[in-house]
């Protein structure tokens, strides 16, 4: 059963605005997805539908093959959200906001305990009317946790983190994601989900317009990733080309350098080249994250952090 399942979901709030157009999307249980594009892409409208925030136009959803209308109120029982601008209150501390979502989903966690997978055992009993950016959303996240939630839908997690924050949001994603709970949350960065997403879904204008790993689309994209290598003699005769993923191949001197369709044969090339030759020096260029995503949504402008961050094969 898919975790998540939409067809032909749309969304139109008026004549002009057609936010999300026609959506088919499945993430699949225990994976953990990220829903990308840029602003106005019509992700949190896409998550507000999940949710029965936003009545959809035509198309029908699922949430844990619960209908996202007519079975709401057992679907918000068994998953954990953290909405786009978490409300908290000021006067209150990080225990009393997580002891009131205990209450209402009839937990049984005990507050202290999500304050420490969260890091905020130390900061618990404080107002939150306190709290940096980062700890609003951590505690934010924490009362997503509430009840072990089998999945989790995070809008925009880390917006307005400095990179500590982002850091340490990611890493709380990936400890929840490693006890098998299906996380779905959007971004408008794609840097920030890389080290976390099994796939992800590129929005663009409403639409879907790329689904799958980043391997997936930047083979998809056929932009090649290039690799030099500087060896101690040119051997003859390596075929380099008859290689799985190799485009092309070519030796000047010592230097000998590669571009392959997928990154992942990177590695074959230099087993290839290290059987026959001693390699000095290896020089990997990805395609950039940058290039992928504008690819996609021919966005000229990127957040400053995500350039120049090269796709690891
Ligand atoms: N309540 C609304 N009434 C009218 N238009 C809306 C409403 N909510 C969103 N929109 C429009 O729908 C489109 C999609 O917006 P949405 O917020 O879903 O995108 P998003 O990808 O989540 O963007 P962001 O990252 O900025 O939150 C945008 O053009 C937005 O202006």
């Amino acid at each position: 059963m898919a975790a998540i399942q939409t067809t032909g979901l749309t969304k139109r709030y008026n004549r002009s605005v057609l936010a999300v157009d026609d959506l088919d999307l499945t993430v699949e249980e225990g994976e953990v997805f990220g829903f990308l594009g840029p602003n106005g892409a019509g992700k949190s409208t896409t998550i507000n539908m999940l949710l029965d925030f936003v009545r959809p136009t035509s198309g029908t959803a699922t949430v844990l093959g619960l209908d996202a209308q007519a079975d709401i109120a057992e679907i918000r029982h068994r998953i954990g959200v953290l909405p786009e601008q978490a409300s908290l209150y000021d006067r209150l501390t990080a225990r009393e906001h997580l002891k009131w979502v205990i209450d209402t989903k009839r937990a049984d966690d005990e507050p202290g305990a999500i304050l420490k997978r969260v890091g905020l055992y130390d900061d618990g009993y404080r107002s939150v009317g306190d709290y940096s950016k980062g700890m609003a959303q951590r505690l934010g996240l924490g009362m997503a946790l509430v009840g072990d939630p089998e999945l989790l839908i995070l809008d925009e997690p880390s917006a307005g983190l400095d990179p500590t924050g982002k850091q340490e949001m990611r890493r709380i994603i990936q400890m929840e994601a490693d006890t098998g709970t299906t996380v779905f949350f959007s971004s408008h960065i794609l840097g920030e989900v890389e080290s976390v997403c099994d796939r992800v879904g590129i929005m663009n204008e409403g639409r879907l317009v790329a689904t799958g790993t980043l391997n997936d689309l930047q083979g998809d994209l056929n932009l090649d990733a290039t690799i030099t290598l500087e060896v101690e003699r040119a051997p003859k005769n390596l075929a380099l080309h008859r290689l799985d993923g190799v485009r092309s191949a070519s030796i000047k001197g010592t230097t000998i350098t590669v571009t392959c369709t997928d990154p992942a044969s990177k590695v074959d090339v230099v087993q290839h080249i290290a059987s026959a030759t001693e390699v000095h020096d290896i020089i990997s260029e990805d395609v950039s994250l940058e290039q992928l995503f504008n690819t996609y949504t021919n966005e000229e402008q990127m957040d400053e952090e995500t350039s120049g961050i090269g796709v690891t094969a």
